[in-house]
């Protein structure tokens, strides 16, 4: 018997609520910008010099799967096409078709039980099903072909993002330097330390502001205005912070011993390099934790979330940052100086030697690609880690379970222990587990219409106590929990719009039981 909440669920026949917002705007532009980017792949294929030389069966191949891709490319933007003007016209949802990924039957047997209920239309779904169930659709469309399994049409968009996120970057890598010469001081001053954990933790938490679900056309001035990390910044943005956890976190940080932490990951690019950072600040600066392990999503996710490709990428474009940053837009020279570049080098050095050394394991192998089978180009780094409570798996192509699939399941994570034993029996000898961003918030709290003021703990259902949790989300969809009556009137003066313009966070922090 799963967890049953007190209250509904939101969903988009409420007309004032963002989701229905999301629904009738953001999710159409969503799918074209799919539709543009599958345009621009096939343009390009047709341009596409053929083969030269001799071998005149190789290029007669070759030009026969460029033919089939493009057809297979225009099969997919028909498929889009159609979603989009049937997801306008409030029609019923589709099964998933069988096509060999994960969840088609939970998604289906969920959609069954919503089409009883007459609640399986766009516009009167739940939001956190139709959302996943949106996303695990867009999959089936690419898994079933040949030609564009591997595809993440979001990709070239993360990247594009992150190239422009040069500024902050190389702004973390300075303060990252600068603490070197401040290890020995720290290590003797644990009040000094916890002061540089808050910053990290800020740091880390306002990285989810970078978010490309809901910023589709950020220019460079609006991500860098977005990312800034310096003091003023932080200090100024801390009055935005509606529920602060830090020093409960930082208490129970310091009452263990060469922990493990886990972070539920996010947004890849700019957020998941604060992510790391973090991670590398525990590791390196506190004796408290001596290995990270990152979970990321298998399929393109949320627009912008991490998959075990994107993760491997960010490590190599750190270690190649001149080829892909640049530093900043109000800058007569885009290029880093010699100086910045080596701060950021030496950064990107040590993640990736935390990432050879098992230091810092994905929760899949590292050559996992998306569907989670293994590629064929599986980084040497791929990870096989024991910690001393908990055996990382590893999967291969041929197994049926992944520690990373339930993340992208339709489902709160209320229930974890129910629908994954293996996943919550991980998490479960986890030190900290750190949940990223406003998904990871909405799947906690199983985006239900709690009242505001509700306790984080009955918000959390039976997952509360499971183990030492840390939630840092940047708010932007309705669901808020564990407030003060008295804050929620302030802040419902200062911006009524708190619920979800991103401009506002939660720091909540739950301990384990017993
Ligand atoms: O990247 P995040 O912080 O999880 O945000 C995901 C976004 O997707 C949504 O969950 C729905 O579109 C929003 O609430 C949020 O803008």
């Amino acid at each position: 018997m799963v967890f049953q909440p007190p209250f509904p669920p939101y969903d988009p026949t409420d007309k004032s609520g963002f989701s229905y917002e999301t629904v009738a705007k953001r999710w159409p532009v969503i799918l074209t910008s799919i539709v543009d980017q599958l345009h621009r792949e096939n343009h390009d294929l047709h341009l596409r010099p053929p083969i030269d030389g001799s071998d005149s069966a190789h290029s007669e191949e070759e030009s026969l799967r460029v033919e089939a891709k493009i057809t297979e490319g225009k099969a997919i933007i028909e498929k889009v096409g159609k979603l989009k003007y049937e997801m306008a016209r409030d029609h019923v949802m589709e099964p998933i078709p069988m096509d060999g990924e994960a969840h088609v039957d939970f998604y289906n047997s969920e959609l069954e039980n919503l089409a009883k209920a007459s609640k399986d239309t766009w516009f009167k779904a739940p939001w956190l099903y139709a959302e996943c169930y949106l996303y695990r659709l867009l999959r089936s469309y690419f898994v079933q072909t040949t030609h564009w399994k591997d595809y993440d049409p979001f990709h070239a968009q993360k990247l594009d993002v992150f190239a422009k996120s040069g500024a902050s970057i190389y702004g973390i890598a300075k303060i990252m330097h600068e603490l070197e010469s401040e290890k020995g001081a720290l290590e003797s001053d644990p009040s000094t330390l916890k002061v540089f954990f808050q910053e990290m933790i800020q740091m880390c938490l306002w990285g989810n502001a970078t978010d490309l679900s809901l910023l589709t056309h950020m220019s460079l001035v609006d991500i860098e205005k977005l990312q800034s990390v310096g003091k003023e910044m932080q200090a100024a943005r801390k009055e935005f912070i509606m529920r602060d956890d830090q020093d409960k976190v930082w208490e129970h940080l310091t009452t263990v011993k060469n922990g493990r932490v886990d972070f539920v990951l996010d947004n890849a690019g700019f957020e998941l390099f604060t992510d790391l950072v973090l991670a590398d600040f525990l590791v390196t600066y506190t004796p408290y934790v001596s290995k990270v392990v990152f979970h990321p999503k298998l399929i393109p996710w949320f627009v912008s979330d991490v998959t075990p490709p994107d993760f491997n990428e960010t490590i190599a474009c750190l270690l190649r940052p001149t080829s892909l940053f640049t530093t900043s837009s109000s800058s007569s020279s885009l290029l880093p100086s010699p100086e910045q570049q080596q701060h950021l080098r030496k950064l990107a050095e040590r993640l990736r030697q935390y990432v050879s050394e098992g230091v810092f394991a994905m929760s899949v192998p590292g050559g996992t690609g998306l569907g989670g089978g293994l590629t064929t180009t599986a980084p040497t780094t791929a990870i096989t880690t024991t910690t001393t409570t908990t055996m990382v798996k590893t999967t291969t192509a041929a197994t049926t379970h992944s520690l990373a699939e339930f993340w992208t399941a339709p489902v709160p994570y209320w229930d974890i222990e129910t629908y994954d034993r293996e996943l919550w029996e991980l998490l479960r000898g986890s030190d900290l587990v750190v949940f990223k961003g406003d998904l990871n918030y909405r799947k906690l709290t199983g985006d239900i219409k709690w009242p505001s003021w509700t306790s984080f703990e009955e918000a959390l259902g039976p997952l509360a106590g499971s183990f030492p949790l840390l939630s840092l989300r940047t708010n932007k969809a309705d669901v808020a929990v564990g407030l003060d009556k008295e804050v929620l009137v302030q802040i419902e003066e200062k911006d009524a719009n708190w619920r979800v313009n991103g401009k506002f966070a939660l720091i909540s922090f739950l301990g384990k039981e017993g």
